[in-house]
């Protein structure tokens, strides 16, 4: 059961007492969504992120018994690392989406092996075209700098990536603060999900999704929030 709900014009609050908690509600969300989509359309397409906070929320969507093999996955955004590094976003999604009733879905990855950055996110922004779009369901993280995807504040040619009326559906990522070159979903296509949800955990990102929602410098988090279609969900535990 949902701790508070706050609602604003561009985002509904939920928050939960505990962390598993907020796990098991966010993937009968998620779940439900997909059951609709595929009811509707045949097919349900879902994006996830990657980094720390999701693996909980993995597990107990993996579990979920849908008709995995009528869903599409694949990541919001990924460190340009291989599936066998301990910094994959893929490599967190095999181990912990990927199993039990869910190892029946398709993974669509975005890291490719490629000398430049740029040739791999053609490549899969070529390949990720044949998806069927507009995505069902996204579920995003946030870091404590206000990044989400991999829009990160010092992102070169950031306006490019929070375009929201870009054609590109995956872009190629550079910032200094970001550890490792990225490739990350554009914003143009995440903002047009049919259920966008913010899945964020513990005080610093309360602070900091709070300080971005507050009149003041437009963080990445803002760019999301500003363009949805409709409100984000955010689900949040201390
Ligand atoms: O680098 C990334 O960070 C964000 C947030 O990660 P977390 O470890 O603070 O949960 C994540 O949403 C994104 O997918 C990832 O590439």
């Amino acid at each position: 059961m949902a701790r508070e709900q706050l609602n604003s014009t561009a985002y509904n609050w939920n928050g939960f007492a505990g962390r598993q908690e907020l796990a098991v509600a966010l993937a009968g969300h998620v779940a439900g969504r997909l059951t609709k989509a595929i009811a509707e359309r045949g097919t349900g397409l879902l994006a996830v992120s990657g980094g720390t906070t999701p693996a909980k929320f993995f597990a107990a969507l993996s579990a979920i018994p849908i008709a995995w093999d009528k869903v599409i996955v694949t990541l919001v955004d990924e460190r340009f690392v291989p599936a066998s590094s301990p910094r994959s976003n893929a490599g967190l999604v095999a181990a912990n989406l990927l199993q039990n009733a869910a190892k029946a879905a398709q993974f669509v990855p975005l890291y490719h092996e490629a000398i430049d950055i740029r040739d791999a996110a053609a490549s899969d922004d070529a390949a990720l075209r044949s998806l069927p779009w507009p995505l069902d369901v996204v579920v995003l993280g946030m870091g404590p700098d206000g990044h989400t995807a991999s829009f990160f504040p010092d992102a070169d040619d950031l306006a490019t990536l929070l375009d929201p009326s870009s054609d590109r559906i995956v872009l190629p990522v550079h910032a200094a603060s970001a550890g490792e070159p990225r490739l990350t979903l554009s914003l143009a296509r995440i903002v047009d999900a049919g259920f966008i949800a913010l899945h964020i955990e513990g005080e610093d990102k309360r602070t900091a999704f709070d300080s971005a929602v507050a009149p003041g410098p437009r963080k990445p988090i803002r760019a999301v929030l500003d363009a949805a279609l409709k409100p984000v969900e955010v689900f949040w535990a201390p």
